[in-house]
């Protein structure tokens, strides 16, 4: 069956100025999101995820714009699609954010009002969104907060955000943003600033919501081992680029870029007894300069001379599966894959 395109991203170049030079964040992604899916979108602090998908929702920062590409929205009633680096007027983003796309942050505090319960938060939501009266609203308020593992709604809907733990109040965020009905949810590591086992239960109710509610999810965090049980497909940036991409099992079972590597090792369930953990050397180049060659090689201990001289195109591993990586490519040596691959197909990480 063909899977319905909820979002189809072209080229996205992203920029900044800062003080008076160009940033440049994103340079060139394409990808696309299909209905229903859940799509992790991985890297290290700085590779230039939020600032992508941010600019589905109109929400870069002043000093930054759309360079070149595009990011057509299949989502909403116009079958033709809705160019999203088009949009100029906050008026328009308005139609798009909340109710066609919804952004759901690290820290649960920057979305809620402290000053009002979480009850009206809910309902002011669904009744900006959804064509429903007050006392509807109030009904389906306390169906959200029962969706969203919140017991006794009738108590907590009276109270405010403050009188909840972190995990719960991103389990109100959430119901804030499913109440706007939105297609496609973008979760900006939600979890991050939670304790390992809430963690785990925040993973759990976006994959019970996203099946309830048909989502397509963009879950952007910079721990894999945080998408290996609830992404469908993981793509991997570096550097403002997506240097690979593939179904979740292709990314774990079968990586091909050096940098998805070096993230797979770095995994805490990688590291053997006794050894310290291993982090990735070096820092990423910056993104003022120009680029040359792949931008992972200085960091690489795989790295090939021509790494350092030219900027590797996608080689195809499977229809789902491409990485950017000369190492893809048929002249290059062959390569031995690093333990922790091994490790993972013997099933000892997971
Ligand atoms: N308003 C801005 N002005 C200048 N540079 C910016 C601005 N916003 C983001 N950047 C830069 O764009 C790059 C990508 O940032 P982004 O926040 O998307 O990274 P990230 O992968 O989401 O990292 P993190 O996990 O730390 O949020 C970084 O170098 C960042 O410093």
């Amino acid at each position: 069956m063909e899977r319905k395109k909820m979002l189809e991203v072209k080229d996205l170049d992203i920029r900044f100025e800062l003080r008076g030079k160009i940033l440049h964040a994103v340079r060139g992604i394409s990808l696309d999101l299909y209905k229903g899916e859940v799509l992790a979108i991985v890297g290290e602090s700085g590779s230039g995820k939020s600032v992508f998908t941010r600019s589905f929702l109109g929400l870069l920062e002043k000093n930054g714009w759309v360079a070149g590409g595009s990011a057509v929205y299949y989502g909403g009633n116009d079958e033709s699609g809705v160019e999203l680096t088009a949009i100029e007027r906050e008026k328009d983003w308005i139609k798009i954010r909340g109710h066609e796309i919804a952004m759901i942050m690290q820290d649960p505090m920057t979305s809620l009002n402290p000053l009002r319960t979480i009850g009206s938060q809910i309902m002011e939501a669904i009744l900006l969104h959804q064509k429903v009266g007050r006392m509807d609203a109030i009904k389906k308020t306390m169906e959200y907060l029962e969706d969203v593992g919140i017991e006794e709604p009738e108590k907590r809907f009276e109270q405010y955000p403050h009188e909840f733990s972190g995990g719960m109040r991103q389990r109100v965020v959430i119901a804030i943003a499913i109440a706007c009905n939105p297609r496609i949810l973008i979760c900006d590591e939600p979890t991050t600033a939670l304790d390992v086992t809430i963690q785990a239960q925040i993973l759990d109710l976006l994959k019970e919501l996203r099946r309830k509610y048909k989502l397509s999810v963009i879950l952007i965090t910079h721990d894999l081992g945080v998408v290996a049980n609830i992404a469908d497909r993981v793509a991997v940036m570096y550097a403002g680029d997506m240097v690979e991409i593939g179904t979740c099992e292709e990314i774990f079972y079968d990586p091909r870029h050096p940098y998805t590597w070096a993230l797979l090792s770095s995994l805490p369930q990688a590291g053997q007894k006794g050894t310290e953990l291993f982090s990735i050397p070096g820092t990423p180049p910056s993104l003022f300069a120009s680029i040359q060659g792949d931008a992972f090689a200085p960091r690489n201990p795989r790295a090939l001379k021509i790494d350092f001289v030219k900027c590797p195109p996608y080689f195809e591993v499977s229809p789902t599966h491409k990485a950017k990586t000369w190492l893809l490519d048929p002249r290059a040596p062959k390569v031995p894959l690093p333990p922790v691959v091994e490790k993972i197909r013997k099933g000892g990480l997971f």
